[in-house]
């Protein structure tokens, strides 16, 4: 039941799609509410290990069959789930914002960037090469080729209800495995949609199967079923170390995309302004809710007071609120706990002497929302909460260095390594800090750097395994050698 009314009644599901089936028979339903206004937005059937295993054998039988269709066919397939993305992307929007709570322009742009994926691993799936290798004797050939890994399972987080799963059934599917997903259960309608949409575009019975209800029940199958050969997870790092872990049983492939705790670091000769701009792109997407969200700032003593005031300025101009009721800039947080996290660092630092600099708004009558505005402070010592651990929120704290090797230290003084970012006008410090910072990727005089075309990944305990790219088809694949005699005894 949802609801919604969208203009494409077809995309609003609430069963779990198993084996080109949807199933609406669960051990109950679960609910999704709108974290704007609380109002009860569907309510999806809640499945758990059987209906997990039940996928588990569909995408089993039917990735044989997906894996011996050409390449050609697989590209089609999925240009026509790309094409079929961008034709309903208003609804899809809708249907985001509805259960995620960002701005419908934001919702938007994520549906592009989602359907992004499709196109890129379309078009790669026609480049899955091999090498043929010179023998090591007269009569031997050698020959590497990539082979699709098999019945591949994925775990997604709610911040990217959209992005996060097409981003690894994508190069999944373009390979010839078949994909299990768990979307989250705080956001499964835009999976449960997608699914929709995949069956349309002709995504055969079983390659694509879409289970949600007992996260842990489900995530039980997925990670100790030895016909999962792939395990791909998207979340906290706190989960994914302990999914992770339950796939060696298993030696499963693992992949995992964690927490971030990205330094933006300001250096005295950066163009204030800009830095300012992107500091806003990077902190406040998603209303902080974004794994690559600057998390604190690094600013060097002379340019900190400037920094400061054109920061201030662009964050008393935020204003939170409803995405569907046209607030554009900030929506609520996913939910309650999210806001008490963003609280525990905001107060925490000014215990501990840090000072509000600039507050946004949030729009009148928002009351029963997960909303909190958007806030900045200065002066946030090194062992703030706000420093040490991911806010997922729309808070950025100010934090003072002198010397260029006391902003590398700070920045990498973090067991994360998912993303950082450094303005400064000196091309050759713009190189070697970021060789030095201990992160999968940097942006340099920018504060956005995700796109489809770039490999997407993490270090350290911010995971491993990359997404998107050309490097995003490595996880869905097996290289196989082929050894061949040919020596004639006649
Ligand atoms: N590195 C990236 O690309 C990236 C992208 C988006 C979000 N994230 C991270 O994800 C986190 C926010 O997402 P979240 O709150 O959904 O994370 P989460 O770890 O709570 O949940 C992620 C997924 O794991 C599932 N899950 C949770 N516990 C489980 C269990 N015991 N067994 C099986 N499944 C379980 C959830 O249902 C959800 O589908 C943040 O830390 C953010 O940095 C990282
Ligand atoms: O939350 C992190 C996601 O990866 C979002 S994005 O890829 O940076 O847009």
């Amino acid at each position: 039941m949802t609801a919604l009314t969208l203009g494409n009644a077809a995309l609003l599901r609430t069963g779990a799609y198993i084996d080109g089936r949807w199933d609406d028979a669960g051990s109950g339903t679960f609910d999704v509410h709108n974290p704007a206004t609380g109002a009860l937005v569907g309510s999806v059937a809640r499945h758990g290990a059987a209906a997990a295993s039940r996928a588990v054998e569909a995408a089993t039988t039917a990735q044989v069959a997906w894996a011996a269709r050409s390449a050609g066919d697989r590209a089609v397939i999925l240009r026509r789930w790309h094409d079929l993305m961008l034709a309903n992307a208003d609804d899809l929007a809708r249907l985001m914002t509805a259960e995620q709570g960002k701005p419908l322009a934001e919702a938007r742009g994520e549906i592009a960037y989602a359907a992004s994926f499709l196109l890129w691993f379309a078009e790669e799936a026609r480049r899955v090469y091999g090498m043929v290798i010179p023998g090591n004797t007269p009569t031997r050939r050698l020959t590497a080729i990539r082979q699709p890994v098999g019945v591949a399972a994925a775990i997604t987080p709610w911040n990217f209800p959209a992005a996060m799963i097409t981003r690894k059934v994508a190069p999944a599917l373009a390979v010839g495995c078949a994909v299990v997903l768990k979307p989250s259960e705080l956001t499964p309608l835009s999976a449960l949609a997608l699914a929709a949409l995949a069956e349309e575009a002709g995504v055969p019975a079983g390659v694509f199967n879409v289970v949600a209800g007992d996260a842990e029940a489900i995530g039980d199958v997925l990670t100790r079923d030895p016909r999962v050969r792939k395990f791909s997870f998207t979340g906290s790092t706190a989960v994914g170390k302990m999914l992770a872990a339950r796939c060696m049983e298993t030696v499963k492939r693992v992949s995992l995309e964690l927490g971030g705790n990205a330094p933006f670091i300001v250096f005295d000769d950066a163009d204030v302004e800009a830095a300012a701009d992107g500091a806003m792109a990077s902190k406040f997407r998603n209303t902080g809710q974004t794994c690559v969200c600057a998390n604190r700032f690094l600013v060097q003593d002379g340019i900190y007071d400037a920094f400061a005031e054109a920061l201030a300025r662009r964050v008393s101009a935020l204003r939170a609120g409803d995405g569907l009721a046209g607030v554009t800039d900030q929506g609520p947080l996913i939910n309650q706990a999210a806001v008490e996290k963003v609280v525990r660092h905001r107060d925490d630092a000014l215990a501990r002497g840090a000072r509000v600099l600039a507050e946004g708004q949030v729009a009148a009558g928002e009351g029963d929302g997960n909303f909190i505005p958007a806030t900045l402070l200065g002066d946030v010592p090194a062992d703030a909460l706000l420093t040490r651990e991911e806010t997922f929120g729309p808070l950025a704290g100010l934090t003072r260095f002198a010397r260029e090797a006391d902003a590398i230290r700070m920045a990498n003084d973090t067991p994360a390594g998912l993303a950082a970012y450094l303005y400064t006008a000196d091309g050759a410090r713009a190189t070697r800090v970021g060789e030095r910072l201990e992160y999968g990727m940097v942006g340099l005089n920018t504060g956005i750097i995700s796109t489809e075309v770039a490999p997407f990944g993490g270090i350290k305990e911010s995971g491993f395994g990359r997404e998107g790219s050309v490097f995003g088809i490595d996880d869905y694949v097996s290289i196989k050698l082929l050894a061949a005699e040919i020596a004639c005894n006649e």
